[in-house]
């Protein structure tokens, strides 16, 4: 098939993707302002909520069909939907205004999102999904205070594998709550969220010392430094035999990470549809700028003796260095 030549010079193999290019432009400068921060971060999540209301079996939603936006009213009020309101309100706007589809908006712009994030893979990405004609029932997204075994049950009844579901918690490297504790909003989950690197695997394997805020709340656990914040589910997906070796696994290599997360992604942003429905658009998605560093470090203070090892099969390694300097409290990420 000869290639087609957009109004911007570009050249696609699939002319449907010219419409997206104005689209992917205009998404990085009014919504995500340039940058990986807020908006782009909670881009993502809703990628993960609007996709996973989705069952093998059928019954549980149209998977990545736009149904978060379209049916807000209702999936809104789902209490593990809370503070997702505040992206679509910039997302419903845009989509309607761009002529796209809500389940396009979300997906698409979960791929242009990480494009800001340095370290962060292209995700194949895929447009074309009409709109959603049903919102998801409650209990489709998993809550941080929910069991192991619960979340990979839910997660398994969606078509993903544990490894997957730890793949897709990369995503967590370019995070922050809101909900639990609004009093500390903001704090992230890692100490590089505007870095979409593997120092979340790290972090998260270090001996929790703290609550960053004031003491605990459900889904909370302590953290291993001031105003960073921990999820439950997070850390005791670090320390279960059956995902431990995964994490650690992650921890130790960026790009292993990178490419698991993404072709995880994909299969997320295709829940509800048979890829062969879909245009795939990959080719205008920009490449992120490289992750600063190649390897994750310790926090300044902490060092290989923090790490609570749990893969039995591995030991973390020794060879990871120490950020210089005294411990600093983790920066909120600024609201958008
Ligand atoms: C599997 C179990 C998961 C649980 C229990 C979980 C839970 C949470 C919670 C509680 C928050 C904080 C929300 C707030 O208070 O504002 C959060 C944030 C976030 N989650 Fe997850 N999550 C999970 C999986 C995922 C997946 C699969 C993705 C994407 C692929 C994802 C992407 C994000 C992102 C990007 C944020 C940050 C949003 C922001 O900073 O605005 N999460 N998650
Ligand atoms: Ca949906
Ligand atoms: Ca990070």
């Amino acid at each position: 098939m000869p290639r087609s030549t957009c109004a911007d010079g570009t050249t696609v193999q699939n002319a449907a993707c010219c419409a997206f290019i104005p689209v992917r432009d205009a998404l990085i400068s009014d919504i995500f302002e340039g940058t990986c921060g807020e908006n782009a971060h909670s881009t993502v999540r809703i990628a993960f909520h609007d996709a996973i209301g989705f069952s093998t079996s059928g019954g549980k939603g149209g998977g990545a069909d736009g149904s978060m936006i379209a049916f807000g009213d209702t999936e809104l009020a789902f209490s593990a939907n809370a503070g997702i309101d505040e992206i679509v309100d910039d997302l419903m706007p845009f989509a309607i205004q761009q002529g796209i589809s809500f389940g396009d908006v979300i997906q698409f712009g979960s791929s242009v999102a990480l494009s800001l994030c340095p370290g962060a893979p292209v995700v194949q990405t895929f447009v074309g999904r009409g709109n959603a004609t049903a919102p998801a029932p409650d209990g489709t997204v998993p809550d941080p205070f929910n069991p192991v075994s619960m979340i990979l049950a839910r997660m398994a009844d969606a078509g993903f594998s544990p490894d997957e579901v730890i793949a897709l918690l990369a995503s967590h490297s370019i995070a922050a709550q809101d909900e639990i504790e609004p009093n500390i909003n903001r704090s992230p989950f890692d100490s590089t969220p505007g870095v979409f690197d593997n120092q979340v695997f790290l972090e998260v394997q270090l001996r929790g010392t703290l609550f960053p805020g004031n003491g605990s709340h459900e889904g909370e656990v302590e953290s291993p430094m001031p105003g960073e914040f921990r999820l439950q589910s997070d850390h005791e997906f670090a320390r279960d035999s059956r995902t431990a070796c995964t994490w650690q696994s992650f921890a130790l290599n960026q790009a292993l990470m990178a490419q698991k997360f993404s072709t995880a992604m994909t299969k997320l942003s295709l829940l509800g549809h048979s890829q062969s429905d879909l245009i795939d658009c990959t080719e205008i998605i920009p490449q992120a700028p490289p992750s600063p560093r190649k390897q994750a470090f310790f926090p300044a203070g902490q060092t290989h003796d923090d790490i609570e090892q749990a893969c039995a099969t591995q030991a973390f390694p020794t060879t990871l260095s120490t950020q210089a300097g005294a411990t600093t409290s983790v920066a909120r990420v600024p609201e958008q």
